[in-house]
């Protein structure tokens, strides 16, 4: 796993670095000697435009520029300002330096003479702005920001491209879109998440000091992200002495006059997922859509309102049903009432494996007032709980305004006020976002991302019936439950990617990454199995 570090821990292990020797200045000359060395390995890389900003990540660029020069490439450094006029010290050194090993200089050029600089260019470093950047780009750098965005040369951002914050993911109006992005000593969360995905290109970590990976960890990364071969622990069992019950039953409980449709997706994903038995209990009026829909799975009526949802008398029932279950899935179309609410609670209250999603979760917020962190209480429980809210679902558990959770890092943060509020072992929140992420008391996990086709409705739906099915199939393992729900996750986005390839990237619905979680989920284990073999490749 590959621990992210917010900025400010960033700036702690640089702190700590040159308290264990290692110099900004040295931090420096490696941070550009590490940009230098991926542009070498591109190849053929003869013409080299350096875009250089007035801080430390333009001091980068600088020593980039002399790496590169002495490699023989022709490199230009552009500069708002004379490399004599730079305002900090260690920027104007190296520039200095750079100029006197023979890079050439254009200093405050025209929009026109940018473009004619970049059309010769085979690769630019961008190296305006880094973790020092805040608020709108300013001029030039919004000027030669477009100028690149629109040239034909490969781009290499250093640490961050610029105009995006490394911390948020969110992009200023001029971003770079980098082919590649080097980035010092640890990712930073705003890589992984929103504009960030799109604008980074590949991703690659310098560390700088070979102290850097000791000093990351003792910062405690803000999340870990996972590579494939880090869930073989969370492999879903594969043996031939099984019947249906031993591989794991899975209830789920949702649905309601209004929204069938929300159940009946999870209740089908968790089989595909490989839950040997599913059973879906749902007001009685939505059951006979239900069943029409569902010819393995059977579907129990439950107690419903005038409206079609479901009464406090359903407790029972479901409690029933629960006890034989091997996990249970609650929410997906419930609606919130007082009967929903009584149901989830009694849910809650159970020795069950329990994943609550959607309206299971708006049912949560309402039983906590909307701040869950203040009655830890109430999801206090031996038994596994896994819940998914997406970010409007996260802002209202732990009271905040409708837009409140609006980033990776507003994620985590209301994810561990829950976990920590909790204390146990037990819970896992698993936000979700461009980039989700499954946090437990002991460490946020964050899953390669999945493509956007899976912005569709139903596609929570879905994850959470996989969910539910993983739990049920691992209830007797012990898997850091972090990590099996990050596993799940890596199969819901693979089977979105394959849906994409079958339906077209912006034609995707449910029921069709429902129709591949099965094929997903083995390609998936083969390539964490063998990730040299043939499957891996
Ligand atoms: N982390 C490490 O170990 C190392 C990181 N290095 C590199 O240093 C940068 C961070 O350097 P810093 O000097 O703190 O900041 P930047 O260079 O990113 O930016 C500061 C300059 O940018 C100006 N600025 C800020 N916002 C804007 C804006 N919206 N529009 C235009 N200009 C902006 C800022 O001007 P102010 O007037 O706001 O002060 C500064 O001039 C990090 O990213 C790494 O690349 C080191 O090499 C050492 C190792
Ligand atoms: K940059």
């Amino acid at each position: 796993m590959q621990p992210v570090l917010n900025i400010d821990d960033v700036k702690r292990v640089e702190v700590a670095l040159t308290r264990e020797g290692v110099s900004v200045s040295e931090l420096m000359h490696r941070a550009g000697l590490a940009a230098a060395q991926e542009v070498l390995e591109l190849g053929e890389m003869d013409n080299v435009v350096v875009l250089a900003g007035m801080g430390n990540n333009g001091g980068d660029g600088w020593v980039a520029a002399e790496a590169l020069r002495a490699q023989g490439a022709n490199v230009t450094v552009v500069s708002p300002v004379e490399p004599d006029a730079l305002p900090g010290d260690l920027p104007r050194q190296v520039a200095q330096s750079a100029v006197r090993a023979g890079a050439s200089v254009l200093v405050g050029p025209s929009r026109d003479e940018l473009d004619d600089l970049l059309a010769t260019a085979d690769v630019a470093l961008d190296c305006m702005l880094g973790t020092g950047f805040h608020g709108e780009v300013r001029a030039p750098f919004d000027i030669w920001i477009e100028c690149l965005n629109a040239s034909t040369a490969r781009v290499v951002s250093v640490d961050v491209p610029s105009g995006l914050s490394a911390q948020t993911g969110l992009a200023a109006e001029a971003c770079v879109v980098a082919d590649m992005t080097v980035t010092m000593l640890a990712l930073k969360p705003g890589l992984l998440t929103d504009d960030g995905r799109d604008v980074c290109g590949a991703i690659v970590v310098a560390p700088l000091a070979e102290q850097t990976d000791r000093l990351v960890v003792d910062e405690d990364p803000v999340a870990w992200r996972t590579d494939l071969a880090d869930y073989l622990e969370a492999l879903l069992p594969r043996t031939s002495a099984v019947d249906k019950f031993s591989r794991g039953s899975v209830l789920v409980v949702g649905g309601s006059r209004r929204y069938p449709g929300a159940a009946i997706m999870a209740a089908l994903a968790a089989a595909r997922m490989g839950a040997g038995y599913v059973t879906l209990a749902t007001p009685a009026s939505a059951a006979a859509v239900a069943q029409a829909h569902l010819l393995e799975i059977p579907v129990v009526p439950l107690p419903e309102d005038a409206d079609g949802t479901l009464t406090a008398d359903a407790r029972d029932v479901v409690c029933k049903l629960a006890e034989r279950s091997s996990a249970v899935l609650v929410g997906p179309g419930l609606r919130v009432s007082g009967g929903t609410c009584a149901v989830v609670s009694a849910l809650l209250g159970m020795d069950v494996p329990l994943v609550v999603d959607a309206d299971g979760l708006n049912c949560l917020a309402r039983l906590t007032n909307g701040a869950l962190p203040q009655y830890p209480e109430i999801i206090r429980r031996s038994a596994p709980l896994v819940i998914t809210p997406h970010r409007g679902e996260l802002a209202r558990l732990v009271g905040r305004p409708a837009g409140g959770v609006s980033s990776l890092s507003d994620q985590l943060d209301a994810a561990r006020d829950i976990v920590w509020a909790d204390g146990g072992s037990e819970l896992v929140v698993v936000g979700k976002g461009t980039a989700t992420c499954c946090v437990s008391v002991e460490r946020a996990v964050l899953p390669k991302p999945g493509p956007a086709a899976l912005a569709t409705a139903g596609s929570g739906d879905v994850l959470a019936g996989m969910m539910a099915s993983a739990i049920a199939q691992r209830s007797e393992a012990d898997v850091d439950p972090a990590l099996l729900a990050a596993y799940v996750c890596e199969v819901h986005a693979y089977a979105g990617t394959l849906a994409a390839e079958r339906r077209g990237s912006r034609a995707v619905m449910a029921s069709d990454i429902i129709d591949v979680v099965g094929v997903a989920s083995d390609a998936v284990d083969a390539h964490v199995a063998y990730p040299d073999g043939p499957a891996g490749e």
